[in-house]
């Protein structure tokens, strides 16, 4: 059964506690935080204190994708911060491998995500010690975005690794997940579905968020 991760940014974040309880009644299993530098992506989101906040605000886990460079620069601080898993692009450092050990070192759960057009391949020697692989259905920076089709088949060639490897590894799909393509992408094999904008364009979250959890638990 997939599990769902609301993305909080496109969240009201002067009512950000009220729209966590929201989420919370809706069913939401994660809260997934994009942590954007203004640097590796265009767009400046939030950092540590702002997950500070949340983590004493909620028991849900924190899923949080870093969109930085030199990631292992602050592992630590968004250990400390309350990040239950941490995801980091490859791209994004010159030692992935070395990254992942650190994250894992916290015992905090280690993820690797892939940009519409990085491979699969990339992932093959380090594969073995993630937690997670996100794989990305937009060009990360910015909520709001459309799916890209072509991702529905690395969503498929990563379930059908992670199975054949016998993997203990969550598949997460990150970018344009609406109410009317969200079935198709659990079909395709995703464990963890993150949703942003079409949860927070509807002024009544808890029902929104109700609605992708019954599709998804299907
Ligand atoms: O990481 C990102 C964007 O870079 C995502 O987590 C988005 O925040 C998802 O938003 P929607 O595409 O669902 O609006
Ligand atoms: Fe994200």
């Amino acid at each position: 059964m997939a599990k769902l991760s609301p993305s909080l940014l496109s969240a009201n974040f002067a009512e950000l506690k009220s729209e966590i309880e929201k989420l919370e009644k809706g069913g939401a299993d994660y809260l997934h935080l994009d942590v954007m530098d203004g640097n590796y992506v265009p767009n400046i989101s939030f950092g540590t204190p702002i997950i500070k906040s949340i983590k004493k605000i909620t028991t849900l886990p924190l899923d949080v994708h870093l969109m930085i460079d030199k990631p292992e620069r602050y592992i630590k601080d968004f250990v400390d911060a309350g990040a239950d898993i941490i995801t980091v692009h490859g791209e994004a450092t010159i030692h992935l491998h070395r990254v992942i050990q650190l994250i894992k070192s916290f015992g905090v759960k280690a993820g690797v995500s892939l940009n519409p057009s990085t491979n699969l391949n990339s992932l093959e020697y380090v594969i073995d010690d993630l937690d997670l692989i996100l794989i990305m259905s937009v060009n990360p920076g910015f909520g709001g975005q459309s799916f890209i089709p072509a991702i529905k088949n690395k969503i498929k060639l990563t379930r059908e690794l992670i199975d054949e490897k016998s993997l203990n590894i969550i598949l997460e799909v990150d970018g344009g997940v609406k109410l009317d393509n969200v079935k198709e992408i659990v079909d395709l094999g995703a464990d963890l579905i993150v949703v942003g904008s079409d949860i927070f364009k509807d002024s009544n979250l808890e029902l929104r968020t109700s609605q992708f959890k019954t599709i998804i638990s299907n």
